[in-house]
């Protein structure tokens, strides 16, 4: 057996025999569970205490990361070394984040000095339009900015524009991202041309989704202020600068990145414009901090004080020891609305894989599917499955300890109150005994009170980690976002897989590229499955345009 395979069965034996079988039992036997079960790095506090591990679970998690070589994998991510295999590049989005003079090689070529130049001509080019000085076709200001672009191209921008509200002083941003007409429809609907810039956001500038809203933006701004408008309205983000200039952008408004950067990991350089845009360059810079700032963190902290590491070696205990199949991210905070989407990408695209590093079949499980909401509101729509359904769900809270609204301090308190609120719940729960007491203790007779208990008991002892932080501004947010790039990092180094292809979009992709000439024309229909014969054939039956 490998190291690896004998941490994995101490492990699971662990979780057999002696791991926590009762958390508020863990309490009970050590008040001080909260202290040794967090971990901290500033004012931000990790707390994994309502989870059921103890010190030895720890140490078996952290002996794994071990026979797993997490640190030398790490330290060769930073490095620069090649290691999305399967691609064979290097693994760099640290890079653009990087505000140390430290140089960063890729092929012996130290490239900060290229994210350096990509960062200061996005910055002058925001400024321009910040302040009015880069204006439209008609020479009115920019009032709007559409980002197009879809997944990594638009999920983190989209996520970080809405967290940092507080902070606009720019542009009114938006985001168009499906092929479905409604998204551009509905957005163009309420925009001056005059006043709009476009920003076609796209690694690899063939994204069918990306191109065919390009094009109708393209076209709509042509018909209302003319071809000539076209290079003043439109600018670019792409690592394929020669596909950029056959669109029509010129090489001044283009705005490069580099294919060690993977497109979900990418809002940290160009990608991130739209946020520059409305936060400026200044914040935009804060929020770079902050992703450097949990780099270092993440590169020196001990396993055991190290956030990332400490949310990855809990997330794999709780999926492959544990066995739970998902994970909820629960933000409260309304302008984290977008996190867990982001996460999802994050998350499930890098470690969503059913093959190990060397090609041979995932043994147990690779990573969970992740989902949520923020609270308050999940509380009112799917909490009632948290709290009592059949499956166990880790969720994972995140909570600010001071919101940007000071004159309604209220609301932030109420909002604090119900995130613990829903940890303690979900751990402590309520036993029959106390259901049927309360009952009665409200004036209910007894055969009553027996009956409608049991539909009042809480199981408890579900676990939840809580990520507190003093306030969600640029510099926060880079850390969260940092912290959360790392901790897929750990878990992907766990299951012995590649974080950071993502072969299993592709299928789908080919599929629907053959699909549209039969959706188009009914020819070809018969070639296909029975079901997706029959589907075609049911749509066109039912199709107003041919
Ligand atoms: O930026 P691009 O090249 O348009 O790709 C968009 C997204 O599509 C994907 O390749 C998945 O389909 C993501 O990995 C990526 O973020």
């Amino acid at each position: 057996m490998t190291d690896k395979q004998t941490a994995k069965l101490a492990l699971r034996e662990h979780a057999a025999n002696d791991a926590p079988a009762d958390m508020r039992a863990a309490f009970a036997a050590d008040p001080d569970r909260a202290r040794t079960h967090s971990a901290r790095l500033d004012d931000m506090l990790l707390d994994w205490s309502k989870c059921r591990v103890n010190g030895q679970t720890l140490d078996l998690l952290t002996g794994l990361a071990q026979a797993c070589r997490l640190e030398t994998r790490r330290d060769a991510m930073f490095a620069g070394e090649a290691i999305n295999t399967t691609e064979n590049r290097a693994v760099l989005h640290t890079a653009l984040r990087n505000r140390s003079d430290a140089p960063v090689p890729v092929d012996g070529h130290d490239v900060m000095a290229d994210v350096r130049a990509v960062l200061a001509a996005m910055a002058d080019f925001c400024h321009g339009v910040r302040d009015g000085t880069l204006t439209g076709a008609t020479g009115a200001a920019f009032t709007d900015v559409v980002n197009i672009g879809i997944g990594g191209s638009d999920l983190g921008p989209a996520m970080a524009v809405r967290a940092l509200a507080p902070y606009h002083d720019g542009p009114r941003c938006h985001f168009v991202s499906n092929v479905d007409a409604a998204d551009i429809a509905d957005t163009l609907a309420g925009l001056d041309p005059a006043r709009t810039l476009f920003v076609v956001a796209s690694k690899t500038f063939t994204t069918i989704e990306t191109m065919t809203n390009a094009a109708t933006a393209r076209a709509w701004l042509v018909d209302k202020l003319g071809e000539a408008a076209v290079g003043a309205h439109f600018c670019a983000v792409s690592t394929a600068l020669d596909k950029v200039t056959e669109f029509g952008i010129g090489a001044e408004r283009t705005f490069g990145f580099w294919d060690w950067v993977g497109g979900r990991y990418s809002l940290w350089g160009a990608i991130g414009l739209p946020i520059m845009m409305a936060v400026g360059p200044a914040d935009f810079g804060r929020f770079l901090d902050g992703g450097h700032t949990m780099d270092i963190h993440f590169r020196s902290a001990p396993m055991r004080e190290n956030l990332p590491v400490m949310a990855g070696l809990i997330g794999y205990w709780h999926r492959a020891i544990c066995g739970y199949p998902s994970r909820a991210i629960i933000p409260y905070d309304e302008r984290l609305a977008r996190l867990p989407a982001y996460l999802q990408q994050l998350d499930m695209e890098s470690n969503g894989k059913g093959v190990r590093l060397d090609g041979s079949p995932v043994a147990g499980v690779s990573g969970p599917i992740v989902w949520g909401e923020p609270g308050t509101n999940g509380q009112h729509a799917f909490f009632q499955l948290l709290h009592q359904g059949t499956d166990v769900v880790p969720v994972e809270f995140l909570v600010a300890a001071n919101g940007h609204e000071p004159d309604l301090a209220h609301h932030h308190q109420l909002l604090l109150a119900n995130c613990l609120a829903q940890s303690e719940a979900l751990m402590k729960g309520r036993t029959l005994a106390e259901a049927t007491e309360k009952l009665i203790a409200r004036g209910m007779d007894e055969e009553e009170a027996n009956a409608l208990a049991p539909h009042k008991v809480f199981s408890g002892n579900r676990p939840s980690t809580t990520l507190v932080y003093d306030r969600l501004d640029p510099f926060t947010l880079g850390r969260i976002i940092a912290l959360y790039e790392h901790r897929v990092f750990v878990e992907a180094q766990l299951f012995g897989i590649n974080a950071f292809d993502q072969w299993g979009v592709e299928l789908g992709k080919e599929l629907a590229t053959a699909l549209l000439p039969v959706v188009e024309t009914g020819e070809g229909a018969g070639e296909r499955d029975g079901s997706t014969a029959a589907l075609v054939a049911h749509v066109r039956a039912l199709r107003k345009d041919g």
